[in-house]
């Protein structure tokens, strides 16, 4: 088991490119399977996930090559519709690949997705909505059989915008007869991606980026060269990470269209922000301010930036407050802020940020990936040299973590958990 160690109290600044996004990539890949011939998808950042699909996709019977951060599939010859149940269970995002396989053979067998433990994250919009395109869907046991003799166009309203539910039902309805009306779709930059993607292959998907989408199916997909959009999430942590180290960082391959809040609250928080073409600057003097939000569905913020906004705060002058509207359990880093001098209190799903902590070096452990991205930026305020154990969840998110952040000036490399006995000696 591996864990990061990061000495604390070095200012990040210096340049640093922002790998492709693990959130558009991973149903890119999964919609890959539909495509006839050779799918060339550029930018895919090397991240666990990203490993766990392509071995899916292999295991299906595609072809899979990578070179560098470039990925070469080529679904044809596929001849299998059942997703291996231990590899579902490794990410949530195993279950963007139902609504592809069934659109391509009519049928699909998985199992209840894994992912990061943050809610109970059920799947029941993703079941309603293929029930509606008319797949006849089983659950047995855990597993998930759908079949479909031609899926077809429906009227789907989703209860809530779930980003998951919306790309799966997208990715159904593509060669579904007649025309697909999506009503409160997820509206992320991720969904927009995939649907040009999906147009770029011959596909018809109109409205992405809008609560109603609109695809009328169409009969094949021709396989394409796509880019990845940045990581606008990787973007919001480094960002979040200058300024919890009073630094100055220029990150390029940055859509700043992705991340209009999350700017306009670090500049409340006193960051200073320049915005270029695709480009982003960030550098701040003195101790951040309070700032206060509430995590929402895009263009709202991000929950995947909770956490590591949480630790801005608790070094901010002020009281912060933190309101969590999209997964019920995804307080797991307050415990481990707390023991590095954090001042919070959760009540449900609210967390008061009492501010104005010197948060020191402690052992703390990664409950999930921006759980793990959180205790990096408290590492990186804190006085001395923080440990944090299960970096398999961050891996997860950001490509060589160790060396993202020593290329901004940061002190931090992985060591060997059964090492950290004598790194106190
Ligand atoms: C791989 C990927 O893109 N992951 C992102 C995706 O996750 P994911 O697609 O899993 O998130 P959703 O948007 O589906 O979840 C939003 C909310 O809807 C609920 N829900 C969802 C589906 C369903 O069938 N029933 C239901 O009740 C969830 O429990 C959650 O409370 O969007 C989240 C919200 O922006 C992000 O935090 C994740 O990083
Ligand atoms: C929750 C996340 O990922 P996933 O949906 O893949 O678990 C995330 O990226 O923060």
């Amino acid at each position: 088991m591996q864990c990061l160690a990061i000495e604390g109290g070095h200012r990040l600044s210096g340049t640093l490119r922002v790998h492709g996004a693990k959130n558009a990539a991973l149903p890119i890949l999964a919609a890959s399977v539909m495509a006839v011939g050779e799918s060339v998808i550029e930018d895919v950042p090397d991240l666990q996930d990203i490993r766990v699909m392509t071995t899916i996709l292999r295991q299906l019977g595609a072809k899979v090559k990578a070179e560098g951060a470039t990925l070469r599939i080529d679904a044809t010859r596929i001849n299998s519709t059942e997703v291996p149940e231990h590899l579902m269970r490794l990410m949530r995002s195993s279950i963007f690949l139902m609504g592809p396989i069934l659109a391509r053979f009519g049928r699909v067998r998985v199992s209840k997705p894994g992912g990061c433990t943050i809610g109970s994250r059920p799947i029941d919009l993703h079941l309603k909505g293929l029930r509606a395109l008319g797949a006849v869907i089983e659950e047995k046991h855990g597993f998930i059989e759908c079949t479909a003799n031609r899926l077809r166009g429906a009227k789907i309203y989703l209860d809530l915008p779930s980003v998951g539910a919306t790309e799966n039902l997208i990715m159904a309805a593509i060669f579904a007869e007649g025309v697909t009306v999506i009503e409160n779709a997820a509206r992320e930059p991720e969904i927009v991606d995939l649907a040009n993607y999906l147009n770029a292959m011959g596909a018809n998907v109109q409205g992405a980026g809008e609560a109603t989408l609109i695809i009328e199916g169409v009969g094949r997909l021709t396989a394409v060269r796509y880019r990845v959009i940045p990581d606008r999430i990787v973007a919001g942590t480094l960002m979040a990470a200058a300024v919890v180290t009073q630094g100055d960082v220029l990150l390029q391959n940055v859509d700043a269209r992705h991340l209009g809040v999350v700017i306009d609250k670090l500049r409340e928080a006193g960051a200073e922000i320049s915005v270029y073409d695709s480009a982003i600057r960030v550098w701040m003097v003195g101790r951040p301010k309070a700032i206060s939000i509430q995590t929402t569905y895009y263009p709202g913020f991000p929950t995947d930036l909770q956490s590591p906004l949480m630790t801005l705060m608790s070094i901010a002058d002020g009281t912060s407050m933190v309101t969590e509207s999209v997964f019920e359990g995804r307080f797991k880093h307050v415990s481990e802020l707390r023991r590095m001098g954090a001042n919070i209190k959760v009540d449900l799903r609210t967390a008061l940020i009492e501010g104005g902590s010197e948060l020191t070096s402690a052992v703390v452990e990664a409950s999930d990936l921006r759980a793990g991205a959180a205790l990096i930026l408290a590492g990186l305020a804190a006085k001395g040299t923080s440990y944090i154990e299960n970096v398999y969840h961050i891996d997860r998110g950001y490509e060589q973590v160790e060396e993202m952040f020593a290329q901004l000036g940061a002190k931090i490399w992985r060591v060997q958990k059964d090492q950290l006995a004598t790194a106190f000696e």
